[in-house]
């Protein structure tokens, strides 16, 4: 099998093209080739894979095995993979997810590579019981979870996949091993959930570290970006355009107040090519 290692802030992926479907399986397969002793080692397994309703479709792995809706780090690897790749031509194009539909991409390009990629990462879904969480609210925010004792308050927002946004002083500092897997496997959150340790630092910069459904700590998460600025709008603690630092770099996230839809803008790096 041939595939192609890349990553949208270290957040890291196996990317996969030229299949036609999801092989048989793929969720043992992510989990040995994301395993970082035993096989390549990365956060997720992702397929190109052919649509109907738009130039390319991706689907993502987790590394722990289970399918997400929709992953912002990969879908810029994906569009950099096509262009750098000659699968198109285009610098304007389309990928779908299964969790945002047809989404928009626009493509930068450096000494004729994508260096930088704008992605429509659709409009947030804020429905408590849509996100999903088991909470009756729209939008949930400010809602307490409890986990060993320690309360949380939280905001709740879908990108296609699930996140709730937790305000805490020191959001780089934050000890995410201890509170990260019992938050994401909380009975409040029927599919599991990322969950994102925010500090607002600006009302256009804010430091975001995250712990993933399906994967653990990661260095960067895109959909987790956005749903930090799209909760931070919510709550009054940012405008609609602001720089989430992440572990890995920064995103550029912009939530569009005439169609409600947000955008996001970060690289995207080819690290190397493999034959497993
Ligand atoms: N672990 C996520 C999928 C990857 C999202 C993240 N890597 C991103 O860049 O958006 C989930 O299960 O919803």
């Amino acid at each position: 099998m041939e595939f192609t290692k890349m990553h949208g802030l270290g957040n890291d992926f196996i990317v996969v093209a030229g299949e036609q479907a999801l092989p048989a399986g793929v969720d043992e397969l992510a989990i040995k080739l994301c395993n970082r002793f035993f096989g390549i080692g990365a956060d997720g397994l992702v397929y190109i894979l052919p649509s109907e309703v738009a130039d390319f479709k991706m689907r993502i792995i987790n590394s722990d095995g289970s399918e997400a809706e929709q992953c912002g780090n990969a879908i810029r690897c994906v569009s950099k993979y096509v262009y750098d790749n000659g699968l198109t031509t285009k610098t304007s194009l389309t990928i779908e997810t299964l969790g945002a539909g047809v989404q928009p991409v626009e493509l930068e390009l450096a000494d004729g590579k994508v260096s930088r990629v704008t992605v429509d990462m659709g409009q947030p879904i804020l429905n408590g019981l849509d996100v999903p969480t088991t909470i009756d609210a729209n939008p949930v925010l400010g809602h307490t979870v409890t986990v060993d004792g320690r309360d949380f308050k939280f905001t709740a927002v879908s990108m296609g996949n699930p996140h709730c946004v937790i305000y805490v002083d020191d959001a780089v500092g934050f000890d995410l091993a201890a509170w990260g897997p019992k938050l994401e496997k909380h009975p409040l959150f029927p599919r599991k959930i990322n969950v994102e340790f925010a500090t607002v630092n600006t009302r256009d910069h804010v430091d975001m570290r995250v712990w993933e459904r399906g994967a653990g700590p990661t260095l960067a998460c895109g959909t987790g970006a956005c749903a930090t600025l799209v909760s931070s709008v919510l709550n009054g603690l940012t405008g609609r355009k602001a720089t989430i630092s992440l572990a890995g770099g920064d995103l550029l996230i912009d939530w569009n107040e005439e169609n409600n839809r947000v955008y996001m803008t970060g690289p995207a790096a080819f690290v190397f090519t493999g034959t497993i």
